[in-house]
């Protein structure tokens, strides 16, 4: 398998231009809730994943975590540490067991608040690792909008060079479907050359046509990547809304051409959950899905046991925690 490593990271990709809001297309999505979960439940029931292969794919998981911190008593000691386990995500002895040695594995992205950007810049210096930052008032999205586009003018200006924006879910639960639009549209002007990810905050949505619509309005506004949550939702990312999420950004591909990303983000803390999302993916898109320009895993502790099974399926046996140390 070929492994994607930060330097070969956004190869030639067509960034979302935006579109207009077309309303018509926004009433015709229909999401049937029983059928999603049917599907949802066959995820993971058959190999798609041949066992000799999974240390392939978990290392691959690797290259698409959005390795994250986002608590409020977060530190700049904190962030610098998180940066130090994004330069060396493997042990060095997991590596060489594996043949990896020489190679390049880094995470998709550091993905910290606002008040850290310059702290994870200034530590990921030279790794090519992209800084992402969480904004527009993140969690609930509620800030004035003046407010929150001087928050993404000012990750940018740090150095932040993805821009994690969560969406008002009012608007959704309204549908008011055009000022959703316009303020993801202004979000994606704010950003400039950074790319941006909406945060749908899926939990607080209501029902699976609720995220489909929303899925599409932000790709239409210029979306780069879908995103399912903020993690701090009481329901984060699961199998059925990222099906309905994936189905949107295939139905958008068709009518567009253009490929967006899809980051699940909440909750996923087992190589086992990251093997069934990227089963999901190959099965629904295709294994270019599967690429850090496409798909991430927004997580805060996923890397430790994904370094955790690695060593049990080189060794047989698990390793203490203190040997995987996150931040
Ligand atoms: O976007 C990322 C999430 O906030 C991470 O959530 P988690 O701590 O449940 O992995």
């Amino acid at each position: 398998m070929k492994l994607v490593t930060a330097e070969s990271t956004t190869p030639a990709h067509k960034r979302n231009p935006g579109y207009p809001l077309d309303l018509d297309w926004v009433e015709r999505v229909r999401m049937n809730r029983s059928a999603l979960e049917r599907r949802a439940g066959t995820i993971g029931a058959r190999r798609t994943v041949k066992k000799d292969h999974q240390l392939a794919w978990l290392l691959k998981a690797i290259t698409m975590i959005d390795l994250t911190t986002l608590n409020s008593d977060d530190t700049p000691g904190r962030v610098e540490r998180l940066c130090a386990k994004a330069r060396h995500p493997v042990r060095q002895d997991i590596l060489d067991q594996l043949g990896m040695s020489g190679r390049r594995i880094l995470p998709g992205a550091v993905c910290v608040y606002h008040s850290f950007v310059d702290t994870a810049v200034r530590a990921l210096e030279g790794t090519g690792i992209p800084v992402a930052a969480v904004s527009t008032g993140f969690p609930h999205g509620l800030a004035p909008v003046e407010t929150k586009i001087a928050e993404i003018e000012a990750s940018v200006k740090d150095g932040a060079k993805e821009i994690d924006i969560v969406i008002e879910r009012g608007m959704v639960l309204r549908g008011d479907w055009q000022a959703l639009y316009d303020q993801v549209k202004a979000f994606r002007k704010a950003c400039g050359d950074a790319h941006i990810k909406t945060i749908l905050g899926t939990g607080e949505l209501a029902t699976q046509t609720n995220v489909a619509k929303a899925s599409l309005v932000c790709m239409l506004a210029g979306a780069d990547f879908i995103k399912t949550s903020t993690g701090k939702e009481k329901v984060n990312a699961n199998l059925v809304t990222s099906l309905t999420m994936i189905r949107m950004i295939r139905w958008f591909a068709e009518e567009t051409g253009i490929e967006i990303g899809y980051k699940p983000a909440g909750g996923i803390a087992t190589a086992v959950d990251a093997l069934k999302y990227m089963a999901l993916m190959k099965e629904e898109l295709g294994t270019n899905w599967l690429q850090p320009h496409l798909f991430r895993f927004g997580a805060s502790s996923l890397l430790t046991d994904i370094e955790r099974q690695l060593e049990h399926g080189l060794t047989g046996h698990y390793a203490a925690d203190y040997r995987q140390p996150m931040v």
